[in-house]
């Protein structure tokens, strides 16, 4: 039996928030693998400042490289766009490994907004990271008053796979305050560096037959 821990995003680019969370993740929760589900678009998020997906997958795998994390199109190739119904379809394919939602505290602020989000805790057990600026927000969310009652100590993270359903534990790291959103308005077009180069024009190379 693996141990999965599940880190779903855009990844507008993937940065070393994603990376450092993981990390600590995979020993505060004694998993094998994290794996970063690249989503084909958040249905919550516009899709106008969304980078080519392509793009956003090939920032992940460099930003996993020499690390138990895995990129994944999961999503892509399940045609899932919720993750109630990724979740429903993943035990399916991987029926020997064990999955765990690992989530920053700004989406369990968010996360009475997903579909069948209830279904979701009922699914899996979430492990919630502490976020700089979101933590009272999500410590006040719908969501979390539903799962208070549901919240497991942090020294016992690693029995989660004995865990009743719904289960929910709060994991503090040292606070990282990368955000997607900060790296964008750095460097807008950062995703170019990641789209293969056009090809030279005619001219200077002789054209194809
Ligand atoms: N610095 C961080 N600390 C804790 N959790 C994080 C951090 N960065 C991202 N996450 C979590 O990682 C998952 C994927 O995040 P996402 O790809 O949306 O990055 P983001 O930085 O939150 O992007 P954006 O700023 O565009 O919303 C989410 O669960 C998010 O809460
Ligand atoms: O299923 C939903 O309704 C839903 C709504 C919003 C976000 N999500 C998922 O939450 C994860 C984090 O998304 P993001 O864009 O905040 O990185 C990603 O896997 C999304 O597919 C899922």
């Amino acid at each position: 039996m693996k141990r999965i821990g599940l880190l779903g995003g855009s990844f507008n680019p993937a940065h070393k928030g994603h990376r450092a969370i993981s990390i600590h993740a995979l020993r505060a929760l004694g998993l094998d693998e994290v794996w970063w589900m690249v989503s084909p678009g958040n249905p919550l998020k516009s899709e106008s400042g969304m980078a080519p997906f392509e793009a956003r997958m090939a920032s992940a795998r460099r930003m996993a490289r020499h690390a138990p994390i895995r990129a994944t199109a999961v999503e892509k190739r399940l045609k899932t766009r919720y993750t109630a119904d990724t979740l429903r379809k993943l035990p399916r394919v991987y029926p020997k490994h064990r999955f765990i939602w690992l989530m920053g505290a700004d989406n369990l602020a968010q996360f009475h907004k997903w579909r069948d989000w209830r279904d979701i805790a009922r699914q899996v057990p979430i492990a919630v990271i502490a976020r700089p600026g979101y933590d009272s927000d999500a410590h006040a969310s719908v969501a979390m008053s539903w799962l208070r009652r549901a919240v497991r100590p942090a020294g016992q993270a690693k029995s989660w796979t004995r865990w009743r359903l719904p289960a929910l534990v709060l994991l503090r790291f040292r606070p990282d305050p990368t955000s997607a959103t900060g790296l964008r308005a750095a460097d807008p077009a950062w995703h170019r560096r990641f789209v293969s180069p056009s090809p030279p024009s005619s001219g200077t190379y002789p054209s194809n037959p």
